[in-house]
């Protein structure tokens, strides 16, 4: 379809609904298992029509995405990247004008307390999925959000390039905090992907904690690795780490030491370090 104004153009568009909370609850024995997600769609093809003139008849509506998130839910949900990809398929494969499909889903953890009961999952961490699909193999990621990490030591930062606005001082001790969001690319869809999301968190943490840190950026590279040797399926990792500063209190001006125990925790600004890590071609 042409546009109507000659020397304008549709680029690149997608529409879907976001934040769709889903709660769901398996009561199939008496200890129930609660789930608790944010659904993202987000729908393309040939769409210039509605764009053009407001013909809406390729238009599979945003409501209708967030209830068919909701109707799926009742059959129970499984693992996030594949509750994702069965939305993905269903849109690409049932809407004519729909060619392609980004499911992301957000998992929010709760902690079991009791056989019905729950708290919320620490630090706000959030296990993450996103499902693309255009026909043929639908490409899966998974990763994890705000999955909050801190070294007490083992951390220095030094040896950096300093010019005339350099006033940081080396530290060759130091805390290194952050929060983390990795996202791996599965270069096939592991066979179960609650283990290999298990698996991959596990390497993580492993890495964070036994790396002796000289920058964080070491540490990205060394996490994401680690990611990669520990999932066979995953093909490339992206880290964002904010650096969350601590800083060392002088308590001189109250007649005290401060060994390393006192700290201020930082807020803004913040160091941001983020990058990819990927598997060769053998
Ligand atoms: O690990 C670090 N990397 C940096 O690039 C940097 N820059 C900075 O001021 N502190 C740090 N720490």
């Amino acid at each position: 379809m042409t546009a109507p104004t000659p020397g304008f153009t549709l680029g690149p568009n997608s529409y879907g609904k976001s934040g769709v909370r889903l709660v769901h609850v398996d009561r199939d024995t008496p200890r129930h298992v609660l789930r608790d997600l944010t659904v993202h769609t987000a729908l393309s093809g040939d769409l210039d029509a509605t764009h053009y003139t407001g013909d809406n008849t390729g238009v599979l509506p945003t409501d209708t995405q967030k209830n068919t998130v909701y109707a799926f839910a009742r059959d129970g949900i499984g693992a996030v990247e594949a509750f994702a990809e069965r939305l993905a398929r269903h849109f690409v494969d049932t809407a004519p004008a729909i060619a392609h499909a980004r499911v992301r889903i957000d998992e929010h953890a709760w902690t079991r307390i009791g056989d019905h009961s729950f708290a919320s999952g620490e630090g706000g961490e959030l296990r993450t999925a996103e499902v693309r699909y255009g026909g043929g193999d639908a490409q899966v990621a998974a990763g994890v959000r705000d999955l909050l990490l801190l070294n007490t030591t083992d951390s220095e930062f030094s040896g950096f390039l300093a010019d005339e606005y350099t006033t940081l001082p080396a530290t060759d001790d130091r805390i290194l905090a952050t929060a983390v969001t990795a996202t791996w690319d599965y270069a096939t869809a592991p066979a179960d992907p609650d283990t290999a999301f298990r698996t991959a968190r596990a390497a993580l943490l492993d890495a964070f904690a036994d790396t002796y840190s000289l920058s964080l950026q070491q540490t990205l590279y060394a996490v994401g690795e680690r990611i990669l040797k520990a999932v066979p399926e995953a093909r490339e990792v992206r880290l964002s780490l904010p650096n969350r500063h601590h800083y060392l209190q002088d308590l001189g001006r109250f007649g005290l030491d401060n060994p390393g125990v006192v700290f201020q925790a930082g807020d803004l600004p913040y160091g941001l370090i983020e990058g990819t890590v990927r598997r060769e071609a053998p």
